[in-house]
């Protein structure tokens, strides 16, 4: 027998599927968000958070806009206990805040529970028994009459200590391990559960459907929701909640599908923090959403201090490729991605677009708190002259004339190649300035001063070699002349291919940039003179062009 022969289809279909979810094609609303970080993500970490530590992630949930939070499991840990009775007692729950708490249907487990959740104002009480083939056979050795016994009992418990607590409580049916369950049964226990609780239009009932392993591909879950959702009893006053968890690699497509299937609410966590393979990142499915103009309501305008926060928190890391959080995630390298990038912004730039079009990036770097300068263009050896221009003009000002941006593309990526790394922005202004502007290397520009005859006339001190030399020559214009005066008085063959200069705006006080080609051998040699003075600016280009010859 092959290894691959042991493995069997681990989940059911529903008995009718009509899959009306595949012929929409986006999700209208964000869902209910409910973070399990504290819970599901807690309990899957080497070393689980401390009292502090939680208090603080709490309250940074609260920050980012979490109105429904699972704070744990009371009956696990004295900390996590302690934590309901500090959260409550200090008034740390604001009152749009709904807590959530974990329990299984034992009843010590359930009285400590409430004895946690005592004076909560809002609180949701969450009780999960495993209905799947394999945990009824294997783990609880019940039949499914049994697990019906064990999830109806709780669910009285709940009534029982919910009515004997001083609260507002709510509550929530998990079926675990739904997704290896059959569906008929599922329904049939999530039913029964029902029939205890009887929820109302004032305390409706969550029906928590989870993908607790993933088994299958993501239409098959959203079948199965499909199949709840439409044949629950007490619909209306029921919130369809999913909880996939990632173990192939697709919680994001489940949840997703699920939600077109009649799913309302989101159970997961911060960049799918969770046991195994984790559970469903709640900031991709919410920036999915917003980058497809759906207000995610929640707060992820800085999307790189909620990543530093999480890491510092859990000393979990979110890689460099964790979709929209990953630090190389809008990072274009390849010079075709980068020109098309710095062409795209600028057609928006110049045609006023308020819609995000531009190629390559699924949402405005900018909306989550990244910067397209040194989150964007990234320059190496696969880079173009689109990506260093850009980060010359978007960092330091300078516009280079086309050509010239083909000429030092060419220069950079060479040098990118041969230390085999990547160049950083500064690291390309350094070997830009260096080389291009006011190149002094051989001639060294020390005064002029032009007469207006019908034509211009230059007199001109140059330094060459630590001796300062006079040269004079006529042109109609003064770039012409000093291109002459140099032209005759050194020797060089050369002729003026291009000149243009603009203003530099970034971190100057009305500097001048001016940019000079020089056909050389048939050859265009750049220079770039930078000057208060523009005329200044210009001979320096003119020599900087020579001198790199
Ligand atoms: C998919 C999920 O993530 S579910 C949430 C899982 N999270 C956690 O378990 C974290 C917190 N848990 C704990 O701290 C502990 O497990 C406690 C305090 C809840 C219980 O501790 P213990 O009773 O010592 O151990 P344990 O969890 O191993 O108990 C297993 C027993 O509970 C039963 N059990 C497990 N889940 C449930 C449930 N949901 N309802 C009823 N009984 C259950 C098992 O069948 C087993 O029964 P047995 O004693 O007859 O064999
Ligand atoms: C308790 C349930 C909802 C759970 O965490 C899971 O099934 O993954």
């Amino acid at each position: 027998m092959k290894n691959y022969e042991k493995y069997k289809k681990g989940y059911f279909m529903p008995p009718v599927t009509s899959m009306n979810w595949a012929s929409k094609d986006s999700i209208d609303e964000s869902p209910i968000w409910c973070s399990v970080d504290l819970r599901d993500g807690n309990q899957s970490l080497i070393i689980p958070m401390d009292l502090e530590k939680k208090i603080e992630f709490f309250t940074f949930l609260v920050s980012l806009g979490f109105k429904e939070i699972e704070v744990g499991f009371p009956a696990a840990s004295e900390t996590e206990f302690n934590l309901l009775r500090r959260l409550i007692e200090e008034d740390l729950i604001p009152d749009d805040v709904t807590i959530q708490v974990l329990t299984q249907s034992r009843e010590h487990i359930i009285k400590r529970t409430f004895e946690a959740l005592k004076g909560a104002k809002n609180a949701v009480v969450h009780l999960y028994n495993s209905t799947s083939v394999a945990q009824r056979e294997q783990v609880f050795k019940k039949s499914k009459s049994e697990i019906i016994a064990l999830g109806v009992t709780g669910a009285k418990l709940l009534n029982e200590y919910a009515n004997n607590t001083e609260g507002n409580f709510r509550f929530e049916y998990s079926p675990e391990s739904f997704t290896g369950t059959e569906m008929e049964f599922a329904l049939e226990i999530c039913n029964e559960v029902l029939e205890v609780w009887k929820p109302t239009s004032e305390k409706k009932v969550i029906i928590n459907l989870p993908s607790t392993v993933q088994v299958s591909m993501p239409h098959v879950y959203a079948s199965q929701i499909e199949y709840i959702s439409s044949n629950l009893k007490f619909r209306d006053n029921v919130i369809i909640s999913i909880h996939p968890h990632n173990d192939r690699g697709t919680a994001v497509a489940e949840a997703e599908l699920g939600l077109l299937a009649g799913a309302q609410r989101v159970e997961g966590t911060l960049f799918g923090n969770g046991e195994r393979t984790g559970n469903v990142d709640i900031i991709t499915l919410a920036l999915n959403m917003f980058s497809q103009g759906i207000n995610p309501n929640l707060n992820l305008e800085n999307i790189p201090h909620i990543v530093s926060f999480y890491e510092k928190m859990t000393c979990m890391e979110v890689s460099q490729r964790h979709p929209y959080s990953g630090e190389l995630v809008f990072a274009a390298f390849s010079g075709s991605h980068q020109d098309a990038i710095a062409k795209g912004m600028e057609y928006h730039d110049n045609n006023n677009l308020n819609d995000w079009r531009v190629p390559y990036l699924p949402l405005d770097p900018k909306d989550i708190g990244r910067e397209y300068a040194s989150d964007v263009i990234r320059i190496n050896s696969q880079s173009g002259k689109g990506g260093i221009g850009f980060l010359l003009k978007e960092n330091y000002g300078y516009d280079l004339p086309p050509k010239m941006r083909e000429d030092l593309g060419y220069t950079i990526k060479n040098i990118s190649d041969k230390l085999n790394k990547e160049l950083k922005s500064d690291e390309i202004y350094e070997l830009f300035k260096k080389d291009y502007i006011n190149n002094e290397t051989t001639i060294k520009l020390i005064d002029y001063h032009f007469v207006r005859n019908g034509n211009f006339h230059v007199t001109m001190e140059c330094e060459i070699d630590g001796i300062v030399k006079t040269y004079t020559g006529i042109g109609n214009g003064r770039l012409d002349a000093v291109a002459n005066a140099l032209k005759s008085n050194l020797n060089v063959d050369y002729s003026i291919q291009t000149y243009s200069e603009h203003s530099l705006e970034i971190g100057s006080d009305s500097l001048a940039a001016a940019y000079v080609g020089i056909t050389v051998d048939n050859k265009i040699v750049w220079g770039v003179g930078v000057n208060h003075d523009i005329i200044n600016a210009s001979i320096k280009a003119l020599i900087s062009a020579i001198n790199r010859k």
